[in-house]
């Protein structure tokens, strides 16, 4: 029997962790603080048990708005809880262009966190620059995977991820896996995109394996304008056409919602 590669990442989810649990709160500002305080549990309970906690960061709106707003804990006691010299920190996708790029999610990550928490360098794994030595989003993808290599258990490509961040695009991509490309369906665990559909064009991404290896995987979206994509994401779209529906955490996958984003799902209790 033949399967498309939507019946194949159907099956995966099937054999995946538990289903998605949704969280909806109010608005934008809110739901950003709100994924901040958890993040800030979630470290913390992660080095309660490892001694040690790694998050995998987003780029998008929202997603640095969640940055800033851990950042805004700095004067409370709450952020104190992590111990930021002992957190490794790593991204789902990056956007190929020269290191000081505006657009460079790393960038953006630094300017409103990690460079107000003091994180040691080598526990920041950002994806190579378009200038920073890797020529192509090919090799860059390589030389990611070597990073990853390098702190995974022996013999595994990945090392263990607490939680994931990630947002969506009002068409449903993730990560900078978008719909019907060819990186829905490859199983590289890093991955060099061309051709994106929003700009700058040339990526590299996590792959499906390698996001759905994480422990928890948080998928926070705001906006009406995502609405829709959120609606079917939960009611079960293919992940090819959808590439959002494809992400599940070995332990939790949780949809973090503003009341905008949510405003498509069915009701319940009525
Ligand atoms: O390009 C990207 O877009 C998505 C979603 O961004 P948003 O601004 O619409 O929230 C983001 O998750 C991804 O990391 C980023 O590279």
């Amino acid at each position: 029997m033949t399967h498309s590669p939507g019946d194949r990442v159907a099956a995966e989810l099937a054999a995946g962790g538990p289903p998605p649990d949704v969280v909806i709160e109010p608005d934008a500002d809110r739901l950003a603080r709100a994924v901040a305080e958890a993040l800030v549990a979630r470290l913390a309970a992660a080095q309660a048990v490892h001694g040690t906690a790694s998050v995998v960061l987003t780029g998008g709106g929202i997603g640095i708005a969640v940055l800033e707003r851990v950042a805004g804990l700095a004067v409370e006691p709450v952020r104190e809880t992590v111990d930021w010299t002992a957190v490794d920190v790593w991204w789902g996708d990056e956007r190929f262009v020269p290191a000081g790029d505006a657009e460079r999610n790393d960038g953006q990550a630094r300017t409103a966190l990690l460079n107000r928490v003091g994180l040691p360098a080598e526990r920041v794994h950002a994806m190579p620059a378009a200038d920073s030595g890797p020529g192509s989003p090919e090799e860059a993808a390589e030389t990611y995977l070597a990073e990853l290599r390098a702190h995974a258990p022996d013999g595994a490509d990945l090392p263990r991820f607490d939680v994931l961040l990630l947002g969506m695009g009002p068409e449903g991509h993730t990560a900078s896996i978008f719909p019907g490309s060819p990186a829905v369906r490859d199983e590289r665990p890093v991955l060099a995109v061309r051709d994106c559909p929003k700009p700058p064009p040339t990526r590299v991404s996590l792959s499906y394996p390698a996001i759905n290896s994480a422990e928890e995987i948080w998928m926070v979206v705001s906006g009406e304008g995502k609405a829709e994509a959120v609606a079917a994401a939960l009611g079960g779209a293919d992940p090819v056409d959808l590439p959002a529906a494809g992400v599940r955490g070995t332990r939790a996958t949780r949809w973090l919602l503003d009341a905008g984003a949510a405003s498509r799902l069915p009701r319940s209790g009525g």
